[in-house]
């Protein structure tokens, strides 16, 4: 398989090992949480996220899922504290979905599957670019948090409004002036454990940083994440759903808790 990898039956993840042998290394994401497994750790520290809403640039579709980006230059928009040393800057942030309610999150949460997941991704300052610091151990910080079928999430409406604009893959718009802190939970508590990227190159940088809290979405909200397609135009068009990795061996990892 060239590098060409999706999430279908031919490229998905069981797939993903052929070209990149570490899909099956000591320390893949995404992983099934099992609070009761999990460790209350009392040295983590709260998570610091700072983020200017004019670092928002714009909003792609990519062909694996959209993301919306930030310009990266200065220190922003960053995260801090939580499991992390010195300071991250926020990248993008991206969706990973199901194709019905039923699923769609790549962490679960002994064993519950939530109908979409959301993932803030920060690069630590310590390294020149997002580029150098994804291949480093502690280069990149994730922040996930799951969204929960409920009433329509109004702080999401300005991100699905944009979706009409970039259908198929490879299109992108501008999108500007959007402070990310607002689909967050009002509880900033936390999982974390190290682990990796969740798509190729599957590398294992990421000090994932998972809220305990969802937000809300409803259905129609997430029918508009289905409108999106995997294909570019001109070719067949191919619904972008079931773009999540399922949960990966946990390897003799702990699973700290920044609450009780
Ligand atoms: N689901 S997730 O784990 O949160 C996630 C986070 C980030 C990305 C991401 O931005 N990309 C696009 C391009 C950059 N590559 C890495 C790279 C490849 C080659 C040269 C340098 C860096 C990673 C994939 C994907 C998934
Ligand atoms: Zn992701």
């Amino acid at each position: 398989m060239s590098h060409a990898w999706g999430y279908g039956p031919h490229d998905g993840p069981e797939k993903w090992g052929e070209s990149f042998p570490v899909a099956n290394g000591p320390r893949q994401s995404p992983i099934d949480i099992v609070p009761t497994q999990t460790q209350h750790d009392p040295s983590l520290k709260h998570l610091k996220l700072k983020y200017d809403p004019a670092t928002a640039k714009g909003i792609l579709n990519n062909g694996h899922s959209f993301q919306v980006d930030f310009t990266d230059d200065d220190n922003s928009s960053t995260l801090a504290g939580g499991p992390v040393t010195g300071i991250y800057r926020l990248r993008q942030f991206h969706f990973h979905w199901g194709s019905s309610d039923d699923k769609g999150s790549e962490h679960t949460v002994a064993g519950t599957k939530f109908p979409c997941e959301l993932h803030l991704v920060h690069w630590n300052t310590k390294y020149p670019s997002f580029g150098e610091a994804a291949s480093k151990p502690d280069g990149l910080a994730v922040v996930g948090v799951f969204l929960k079928i409920g009433s329509a999430n109004p702080r999401l409406q300005k991100v699905l409004d944009a979706l009409d604009d970039i259908r198929s893959k490879g299109r992108q718009t501008t999108f500007t002036n959007f402070d990310p802190k607002t689909l967050l939970p009002a509880s900033l508590d936390f999982w974390t454990y190290d682990g990796s990227l969740t798509t190729p190159p599957l590398l294992e940088s990421v000090t994932w940083i998972v809220l305990k809290d969802p937000i809300s979405v409803s259905p129609a909200q997430m029918a508009k994440f289905r409108s999106l397609l995997f294909t570019p135009e001109g070719e067949a068009p191919c619904c972008m759903v079931d773009n999540f990795r399922p949960p990966q061996p946990l390897k003799g990892r702990k699973v700290r808790a920044s609450f009780k």
